[in-house]
């Protein structure tokens, strides 16, 4: 993120206490600025400003940072010698991770022109004959040199990459003491580990470490500014990846994380969009679910809302974000769309549609809702794919997501059904169109295998909640594994060297009770236990400590989506949903890591309905681009009138008489 790395909004209470340890002094801000300054002796403070009142400033020697609960947006700074604690929460736990950041280096980095012992003399002296009052200025930028430095000296730069701290290194380590600038830096290293892996020189390459490309840049601004967005792309555009770096900008208080499906919500660490809305499934009369969300847990869970997230919204059905819509007005006792709660809906309706119950049930996407129009403010498209490099994939799938085939797209996935994508005793993963018959190939392929099978049960948080966490969490509570057992990785454990979630390999081994995978790049890894973490519709947070493997032999595409899985093969004759067959194929990373058996364009289809809606969107992108886009922009007109807007119209009409893609 370019955000500043150096300021950190959040809530502040601060403690001084007197030498016995007794708190006498407190203060309490629900809203303050924190700012990393420095005085003219190059000494490190941290400048609390609260809203409308004078900066406090704190310096940054001797003290003792807790991070432990920094994912949750909290952290504590002791500062022995003022006898004071500063108590930090409510913070976006991505800005308080770099701001933690930029202190470690700060401190340890020992660069950014620290004085020599002369200078310091010098200053020091200038300062007490009084001929110069103290000064301060921001900090600058974290350079690589600091990086570098303070990454040698948390002994990161030499360790193995690879290894996990022992839980008692990792407890010492959740406070870590800093002696500050200038003084007796390097003897006590701070191995904050989880601080240095958000730099692109990390060892241990996590998601943390990956930048937004420009266009996701832009999402994110307009979420933070507070609008009601709506974000689109096609498969592997990074939209999921958006939405977690745009969870850990925004505080927590208030920031519900949700998706339509189990699986989407655990990759954003949400919880699903019914277990937060209280309203059932959503099948009871519109009067029936305001009764149900009034409930006092559920009501309280709306009221405290402020910004809510929906990843995979084309699963979502229509009139189900209508309900929870008008649901949202009613209990909040606010008119204005979703009750006043920021929206930021994600998804891409070109993939999966929702789930319609019974035979004669009429399937309605979000964007046919009548809410939809009144609640979605901005639109974005994400055009940059990452998941597929190969440009002729990506060209492919853009085909197909719109349900085009040509001949030369139909040969070359024909062309895939004989090859050979195993390699280093891994099968590929069969996409099933329906979910039985996927358990069912692994029930049989692992019962088939010679050996004992190893039990890995899971340890839930909340045993009462393992149902739950089944429902969110792909880690199983119960996993059967065997020696050659088929498995796929659910975790990203170091992204540099292909140890990513989606990573397909093969049980090797069960060492000291964890089994050793061999994955596919020849890689062997010692599995050891994972933790998931969910949010509950209350705000609650369930844990799962797990292995962090699935049997893979073979996924129902309906599970796969969102997912990015390597070594994929599938039959497409039984899918029964436009979109399905592109989801199935866009999780793939390469044309060369797939194989579709029996291949015929008739499986390959888009809904018309969602086709209109992308070129309605399409005008509308355009009108953003043209014409700054505020509330509804009804009162707004063109920046530009007489012959400029005839000019906007002839661009206009080009780029919607273009199609969705350029069909060669
Ligand atoms: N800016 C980026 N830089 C590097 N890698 C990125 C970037 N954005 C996304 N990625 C990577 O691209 C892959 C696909 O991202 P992601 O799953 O978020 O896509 P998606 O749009 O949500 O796809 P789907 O529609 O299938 O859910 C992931 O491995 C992610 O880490
Ligand atoms: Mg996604």
């Amino acid at each position: 993120m370019d955000l500043n790395d150096a300021v950190l909004t959040c809530a502040v209470n601060i403690h001084w206490t007197n030498a016995v340890g007794i708190t006498g002094r407190k203060l309490a801000y629900r809203t303050a600025t924190l700012r990393l300054v420095r005085n003219d002796l190059r000494e490190i403070f941290v400048e609390v400003t609260p809203e409308k009142l004078k900066p406090l400033k704190f310096k940054l020697k001797d003290i003792m940072v807790h991070k432990k609960f920094m994912a949750e947006g909290k952290a504590t700074f002791n500062f022995k010698a003022e006898q004071c604690s500063l108590y930090l929460s409510n913070a976006p736990p991505g800005t308080l991770m770099l701001f933690l950041r930029t202190i470690f280096i700060k401190m340890n980095g020992g660069g950014d022109g620290a004085l020599d012992d002369a200078a310091l003399q010098k200053k020091l002296r200038e300062q007490m004959l009084g001929s110069r009052p103290s000064s301060f200025e921001e900090i600058s930028p974290v350079t690589t040199a600091e990086m570098v430095l303070a990454r040698k000296k948390a002994g990161l730069i030499t360790r193995a990459s690879t290894t996990t701290p022992s839980p008692q290194a990792a407890k010492k380590r959740r406070f870590e003491e800093l002696k500050g600038a200038g003084g007796e830096a390097g003897q006590s290293v701070p191995a904050a580990k989880k601080l240095y892996a958000a730099s692109p020189l990390a060892a241990t390459q996590t998601e943390d470490s990956l930048r937004l490309n420009e266009e996701q840049m832009e999402v994110l601004r307009a979420c933070l500014a507070g609008k009601n967005v709506f974000f689109t792309g096609s498969a592997g555009t990074g939209k999921s990846f958006l939405l977690r770096k745009i969870i850990s900008a925004l505080p927590p208080e208030g920031t519900v994380a949700t998706a339509s499906t189990g699986v989407a919500a655990c990759l954003i660490g949400g919880t699903t969009l019914h277990a937060f809305a209280g309203i059932g499934g959503g099948d009871a009369t519109a009067q029936r679910c305001l009764e149900l969300a009034s409930r006092p847990v559920a009501a309280q869970t709306w009221r405290k809302c402020k910004r809510l997230i929906i990843d995979e919204i084309s699963m979502v059905d229509g009139q189900y974000f209508e309900k929870i819509e008008a649901v949202a007005r009613h209990i909040r006792r606010n008119e204005r769309p979703f009750g006043g709660i920021q929206l930021i809906l994600c998804g891409d309706f070109l993939q999966l549609p929702p789930v319609v119950k019974g035979e004669t049930a009429v399937q309605r996407f979000c964007f046919q809702s009548s809410a939809w129009e009144s609640c979605v403010q901005c639109v974005y498209e994400l055009k940059q794919v990452h998941r597929q490099s190969d440009p002729e994939f990506v060209k492919i799938l853009n085909h197909l997501r719109i349900g085009h085939v040509n001949e030369t797209i139909a040969a070359r996935l024909v062309s895939t059904s004989k090859q050979k994508i195993e390699g280093n005793g891994i099968l590929a993963t069969q996409l099933c169109s329906h979910t039985n018959d996927a358990n069912s190939i692994n029930d049989s392929k692992l019962e088939h295998l010679s050996g004992d099978k190893v039990l890995f049960r899971a340890e839930d948080s909340d045993a009462g909640m393992s149902k739950q966490l089944d429902q969110q969490v792909q880690a199983p509570a119960q996993l059967y594994l065997k020696i050659n057992a088929q498995v796929m990785l659910l975790k990203n454990i170091n992204i540099a060297n292909g140890l990513v979630n989606g990573a397909r390999g093969v049980v090797v081994r069960i060492e000291k009770g964890l089994p050793v995978v061999r994955f596919k790049n020849n890689q062997e890894h010692v599995c050891r236990h994972e933790k998931w973490i969910i949010k509950t519709a209350t705000g609650g947070v369930l844990t799962r400590r797990q292995v962090p493997l699935k049997l893979a032999w073979a996924f129902s595409i309906h599970k796969s989506q969102g997912l990015t899985l390597d070594c994929v093969e599938m039959s497409l004759s039984k899918v029964f949903e436009a979109g399905q067959a592109y989801v199935a194929l866009s999780r793939a990373k390469s044309l060369q890591s797939v194989r579709i058996l029996d291949f015929d364009a008739k499986q390959v289809w888009a809904n018309p309905q969602v086709l209109q809606f992308y070129k309605n969107f399409r005008r509308r992108l355009i009108d953003t681009s043209l014409i700054p886009l505020g509330p509804k922009n009804k009162d707004k007109k063109p920046a530009a009138a007489g012959s400029t807007s005839s000019a906007l119209a002839k661009l206009k009409k080009s780029l919607m008489n273009k199609p969705l893609v350029s069909i060669s």
